[in-house]
């Protein structure tokens, strides 16, 4: 017999939803846990998601919303830490959740973990507390080897992201695709993988009149090219500025938002290329924005551009569209979906400079735009219908969860 009200361990071991976004560790997958937990919460279930302490400021314990907590558990110093480094922090970080549940007195009915950290310490959870755990993988880390950008995956995630795809009870992803990397390379049971996409805030991503969220952000009437997000290899923004570096007509300017302290060696190699293209003067870099404030900057610009050489969903085209601005995103994650040809953007088979230029220079022309109606075309992703979904897939797992494993 399953409860009406659900009691949901979350995990997102490496990074807090709540942490400052568009940092090194820090995009969409907080984002995700944030809403999710928080949405999930609204339906009337408990919800506890637990992260790594990183901050000394960070209260132990908080509300996300109504029936959903926050918990910082101890694991190694309270300072950001790269992710291998974590690694070598999971067994304190499950004998400090012991801790806290013991005391709390909380109990669960499944694990929901998120990344292969997490999914790492769900594996161990799961079988003690005999309920069964559902795994993200966010990024698959096979997934970005094959795509052969010069930099490795250590194996110790390859690994641990075997372990745990084989097992967990339920895999969930963000689109069709990711399910098919999934199969392609863990070869787990396609029954045992469901689809949830994730999701966005209209209330929070709406149109602002352009001409007001660029007298608000200083922007020039320039034509306006925007990106938003960490600056890691795999988002391609070097071909972005490329491809801005081939654009004559018309004359425009390229944003790049995103980028924390340990992005510098990044943003260094970003800014060389800029003046070696000689664009720096049409190249701005402004660091990470805090969510409340890129409503603004998505209105800003004419077009969005995603050139990421992969995506396992890709929120930020997602966001874009529901401010009403159109993007130009190669053919990765949700883009497909979200991107209705022709009317909220296009979408390219590659990041190849001169692709992405030719795709973008028709957006910077045609530049008033029915904002209202790009946004109402992402109506279906909000995060109560995310969480409705993720709810369904929680009750049928637990439907199926043999005796002694619950
Ligand atoms: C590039 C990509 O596929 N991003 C996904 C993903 O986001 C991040 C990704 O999983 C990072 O992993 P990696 O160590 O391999 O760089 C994590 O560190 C970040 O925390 C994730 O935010 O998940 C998003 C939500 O599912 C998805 O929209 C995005 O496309
Ligand atoms: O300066 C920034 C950069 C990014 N983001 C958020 O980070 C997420 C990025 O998610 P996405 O799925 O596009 O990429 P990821 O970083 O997960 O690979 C989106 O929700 C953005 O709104 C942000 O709030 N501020």
């Amino acid at each position: 017999m399953i409860a009406q009200q659900l009691r949901i361990a979350m995990l997102s071991v490496h990074s807090c939803p709540i942490g400052q976004l568009g940092g090194r560790d820090t995009g969409g997958m907080n984002v995700y846990i944030r809403e999710l937990a928080a949405a999930l919460g609204r339906r009337g279930h408990l919800v506890d998601v637990y992260t790594r302490a990183h901050d000394p400021r960070d209260a132990e314990l908080e509300y996300l919303a109504p029936g959903a907590r926050l918990i910082h558990i101890r694991a190694g110093a309270v300072e950001e830490m790269g992710k291998l480094t974590q690694y070598n922090h999971l067994r304190e970080f499950h004998d400090n959740l012991e801790k806290f549940r013991f005391g709390d007195g909380a109990s669960y009915d499944l694990v929901h973990s998120h990344y292969w950290l997490s999914g790492e310490v769900g594996l161990r959870l799961a079988q003690e507390w005999r309920v069964p755990q559902i795994f993200a993988f966010h990024t698959i880390g096979a997934a970005k080897d094959e795509l052969d950008l010069g930099e490795n995956e250590p194996a110790i995630r390859l690994i641990t992201e075997k372990e745990v795809a084989t097992g967990c009870q339920h895999i969930t992803a963000g689109t069709a695709a990711e399910k098919d990397a999934i199969l392609r390379h863990h070869g787990c049971d396609g029954a045992n993988i469901s689809v949830v996409p994730c999701g966005v805030n209209p209330a929070l991503f709406k149109p602002v009149d352009k001409r007001q969220a660029r007298t608000a952000l200083g922007f020039s009437d320039e034509p306006l090219v925007l990106f938003v997000g960490r600056l890691d290899k795999l988002k391609g923004i070097d071909r972005l500025i490329e491809a801005i570096s081939l654009i004559e007509a018309p004359a425009c300017r390229l944003a790049i938002i995103g980028g924390d302290e340990y992005s510098k060696p990044a943003l260094e190699r970003l800014k060389d290329l800029a003046a070696r293209l000689n664009i720096s003067g049409r190249v701005e870099f402004i660091r990470a924005v805090p969510q409340p404030k890129l409503p603004l900057y998505y209105s800003s610009a004419d077009v969005v551009a995603v050139p990421s050489y992969s995506e396992t969903f890709g929120m930020v085209a997602l966001e874009a569209v529901s401010c009403g601005t159109p993007v130009v995103s190669t053919d990765v994650g949700a883009a497909r979906i979200i991107i209705k040809e022709g009317l909220s953007g296009s979408v390219v088979p590659g990041n190849e400079p001169s692709v992405l230029a030719r795709a973008l220079a028709p957006w910077l022309e045609n530049r008033d735009m029915d904002r209202m109606k790009l946004h109402g075309s992402v109506a279906g992703f909000g995060w109560d219908a995310v969480a409705g979904r993720m709810e369904h897939v929680y009750r049928n797992v637990l439907s199926k969860t043999p005796v002694g494993v619950k």
